[in-house]
């Protein structure tokens, strides 16, 4: 067995290259960007009122003017116009664009508007109320960086910069595996023996909020139908996640049917628990790489969150972040495993800590519903004392 860091290490070793592809807008959220984006125009594109009121050219002002004639309206998407006199004034709307000749919006509120005139109740200062064009971008600056993850802030700017179709990285195609006889449908009712399948959904879940939607598939604990189902997922897609079937029993067939069907084991078995007989490896000839998780829900989870999510961000080209919490408790580790415990978090004068969460071994997946992450804690020392800083694995937004 190996060590939880070289375990980890090895995964990110693997990371693969699924190149990019071109998507609509409407598709893009939470998918990484593939090309820097550049300002097709000046942001904001011309002078534009921020205040709905009269604009005026301030050399009236200076010469002591208080009165206005008013010359007409400017609404927004109206062409740019002029005033015919500068001594005159035009009412103007927010998002219109400033006349030619004027530099100074005045709100109405600063202003009596009466039979055609408008009178000012409060002296402006120059330049007020405008948003000079070009003032937040410039034509041809860069406005997002390629490996950003796109969020509804970046949808905003891609659609303003009229990227109605964009490049992003793409993602593998991937299949999910559920393994196991006792496992039902969730429609079903099962009989005392069996339960429902769990995993699958959890993965697809997971999955989705990456972007991919994988294909889910289940085998029976029959060699035959691992093997042709395998067979066909190595030959499909590009990642295999399976859960089950993994550890010592005299049905854990996938270990020995993987390597049947050349699949190279790079690991199995970590020193860690949750998660212990994760299985990883690739299959050179396809280059398809293969998680196996062992079959208890939070085995499966935690490792998903702890290789998986990482190795598609360095996959994807994402740099790779650790977060450290404090520990709200004390945590005593006796044995030689390292220890993802769960661990719910607590916001403390804007810090954050960690408190263990009450469970029940790695079966117990109502656990991972007060679960904010995991916290990693190695057996290099045998206590783990209240304040000290550990690693953080989320596995949902923190706030
Ligand atoms: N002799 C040994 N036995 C076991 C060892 C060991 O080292 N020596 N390791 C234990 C550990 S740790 C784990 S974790 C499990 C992992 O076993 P498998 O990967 O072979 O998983 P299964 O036996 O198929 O299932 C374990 C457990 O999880 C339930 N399960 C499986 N798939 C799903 C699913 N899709 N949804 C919900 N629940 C699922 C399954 O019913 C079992 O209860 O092995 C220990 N044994
Ligand atoms: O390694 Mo297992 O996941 O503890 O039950």
């Amino acid at each position: 067995m190996i060590s939880f860091k070289d375990a980890y290490q090895k995964v990110l070793d693997h990371c693969q290259d699924y190149g990019d592809e071109q998507i609509p807008l409407s598709q893009a959220t939470g998918r990484i960007l593939a090309e820097d984006i550049v300002a097709d125009r000046d942001f904001p594109p011309f002078n534009r009122a921020t205040k709905d009121g009269i604009a005026i050219n301030y050399k009236a002002i200076e010469k002591g003017q208080t009165t206005f004639k008013i010359e007409g309206v400017v609404a927004a998407g109206m062409p740019s116009c002029s005033l015919s006199d500068t001594a005159n004034c035009l009412e103007i709307m927010t998002g219109a664009v400033l006349p030619e000749n004027a530099d100074t919006v005045i709100m109405y509120e600063h202003v009596i508007i009466e039979n055609g005139w408008a009178t000012l109740i409060k002296p402006p200062s120059k330049g007020q109320d405008i948003h000079p064009q070009g003032s937040d971008q410039k034509k041809g600056n860069v406005v997002l960086r390629k490996f950003c993850t796109i969020t509804p802030a970046e949808i905003g700017v891609l659609a303003a910069v009229g990227k109605a179709t964009l490049k992003v990285r793409a993602l593998p195609s991937t299949a999910i595996v559920s393994t196991g006889n006792e496992l039902v449908d969730i429609s079903e009712t099962p009989l005392p023996h069996q339960i429902r399948k769990s995993n699958i959904h959890t993965l697809f879940s997971a999955l989705g909020q990456e972007g991919i939607e994988p294909t889910p598939l289940h085998l029976a604990d029959d060699k035959e139908s691992i093997r042709k189902v395998l067979r066909k997922s190595l030959q499909e897609h590009k990642v295999i996640l399976l859960s089950g079937g993994v550890s010592k029993g005299k049905y854990d067939f996938i270990p020995e049917i993987l390597n049947e069907l050349q699949v190279e084991k790079i690991f199995h078995g970590v020193k860690q628990r949750p998660g212990k007989p994760f299985w990883f490896g690739v299959q050179k000839e396809t280059g398809t790489v293969v998680f196996s998780f062992p079959g208890n829900p939070v085995s499966t989870f935690v490792n998903y969150t702890t290789y998986f999510k990482d190795w598609l961000k360095q996959s994807l080209g994402i740099p790779l972040s650790e977060i450290k919490v404090a520990l709200k408790e004390e945590v005593v580790i006796k044995g030689e495993l390292t220890l993802l415990l769960r661990a719910k978090l607590h916001l403390l004068d804007g810090k954050l800590q960690a408190s263990l969460v009450k469970e029940n071994g790695s079966g117990d997946l109502n656990s991972l519903v007060p679960t904010d992450g995991f916290i990693v804690v190695a057996p290099n020392k045998e206590v783990y004392e209240i304040g000290e800083y550990v690693v953080f694995i989320p596995t949902r937004r923190l706030l």
